[in-house]
């Protein structure tokens, strides 16, 4: 399905956030690694949250749901032997799940997007899991994957930081489990290491005891821990929100999104004060942002890594402020879905941005003016593409077509509904 977005003038309205997916993906996980039943209030619905569902279920816990809520019976220590996995196009799930089929003889995880997250390299989890004694059938660091574990061997383990948070995550996750005690060394770099912040969070809500370095960079980790079965609720999401909050920023607009905790811990929280600082009226108290946007944006300098999953959202509002931007410390956006610098930047200027790229920076000359449009765009797959593309769709001079456009349900299925309840002009066509 394809997504026309009609320029639109004026946004108004106040929504609901959508459920994180991040925070989602950890109380599912780690639901599913404990032996009672917990209890998951407002979970995300998207096709990640589902990918992460289907492999706890086919690993053995029982998942039992309504509109409001996850009840999940977990296997422990011990899931159940599954022959194959099917993670969709959901990175942190693949990795997360990693761990856990080490735990098991033979778990073969399926390709199913290999023009995405086929395409994705997961090396440094693979070498981490191979000197914990598992063996890895793999094409290149890339899916399809076979995993070969059993009894995985805690000790000290090194895993590279500099392409994913993701695979220290995973370790973080299953070390706890292990017969032995465990210490973590982040080798390299760290990058998105505030997402780090959510994983020690989720984990010590769920009774985990892990003793982390201030930097993040190192991790005591003693073996045979239990996790506790839990009640969690599930907070709201900013890196979806983000998008609705720039869309809000380079319109006229009055919009009110909820569920916006001020204290959480995703680093996309940032993205508030991003905007803030390229001059967007805009308040945050109480869990409410509430945007008062004019269209007038000021250029800025950021470090992107402190917000990861919004910095296409921010690329997109500063297509139309005064002045250059830069977003720096944003190589690993080349790992993503798509290579979120080249791909991205390239459906950009086909709608009339003037963006240049370096091996870790994005560069944006704004254009107050507007942009062009009426143009055909390629999503490559990816969901915040999609999303950052109808933010720029909204301000240009003649609508854009966004082919493919239902990949946006990878984190935020009501993405055009949200957007359209505030007034935007966008419609699904064949
Ligand atoms: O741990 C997580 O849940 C995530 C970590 C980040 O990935 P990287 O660590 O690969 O940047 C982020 O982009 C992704 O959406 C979710
Ligand atoms: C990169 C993302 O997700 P993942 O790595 O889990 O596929 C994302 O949600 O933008």
């Amino acid at each position: 399905m394809d997504m026309i977005v009609t320029p639109t003038g004026k946004l108004n309205g106040e929504i609901q956030a959508l459920s994180s997916k991040n925070y989602t993906t950890r109380y599912l996980l780690v639901s599913a690694l404990a032996e009672g039943t917990s209890t998951i209030l407002y979970p995300a619905h998207s096709e990640d949250g589902e990918a992460m569902r289907r492999c706890i279920r086919d690993l053995g816990a029982i998942v039992e749901e309504d509109e409001e809520k996850i009840v999940i019976t977990g296997f422990g220590r011990h899931p159940r032997p599954t022959k194959e996995l099917d993670v969709g196009n959901a990175g942190a799930v693949l990795r997360f799940i990693m761990s856990v089929a080490a735990l098991l003889p033979e778990v073969h995880f399926l390709n199913s997007y290999p023009a995405s997250l086929g395409k994705r390299p997961h090396d440094d989890l693979i070498v981490a899991l191979e000197s914990m004694g598992v063996k890895i059938e793999h094409q290149n660091g890339r899916l399809p994957m076979t995993i070969k574990g059993g009894n995985p061997r805690g000790g000290k383990i090194q895993v590279s930081g500099s392409v994913s948070s993701q695979f220290l995550s995973s370790l973080l996750f299953i070390t706890p489990l292990l017969d032995e005690d465990s210490e973590i060394e982040v080798l390299h770099d760290l990058k998105s290491k505030v997402v780090i912040g959510q994983t020690l969070e989720v984990l010590a809500q769920a009774g985990i005891v892990i003793e982390a370095s201030e930097d993040l960079m190192f991790f005591r980790i003693p073996g045979k821990q239990k996790y506790k079965a839990q009640t969690y609720t599930v907070q709201g999401d900013y890196p979806g929100s983000a998008a609705i909050l720039a869309a809000a920023a380079v319109t006229e607009s009055d919009v009110v999104v909820h569920r916006l905790m001020e204290d959480s811990k995703q680093g996309e929280r940032a993205v508030v004060d991003v905007l803030r600082a390229m001059n967007v009226p805009l308040t945050h108290k109480d869990g409410i942002v509430h945007v008062q946007g004019n269209g007038r944006l000021k250029a800025g300098e950021f470090d992107g890594d402190e917000f990861t999953d919004g910095v296409l959202a921010m690329v997109a509002a500063a297509v139309f402020a005064e002045g250059t931007s830069r977003f720096y410390n944003v190589e690993n956006l080349r790992y993503k879905e798509c290579d979120r610098i080249t791909d991205y930047l390239t459906e950009l200027r086909k709608a009339g941005a003037r963006v240049e790229e370096k091996r870790d920076e994005i560069i944006v000359h704004g254009r107050p003016e507007g942009v062009e449009g009426g143009v055909e765009i390629d999503a490559h797959y990816d969901h915040r593409v999609i999303m950052a593309l109808t933010i720029v769709g909204l301000r240009s001079a003649q609508p854009i077509r966004i082919k493919d456009a239902h990949h946006v349900a990878k984190s935020y299925p009501i993405y055009f509904d949200h957007l359209k309840s505030l007034g935007a002009q966008v419609e699904w066509t064949e």
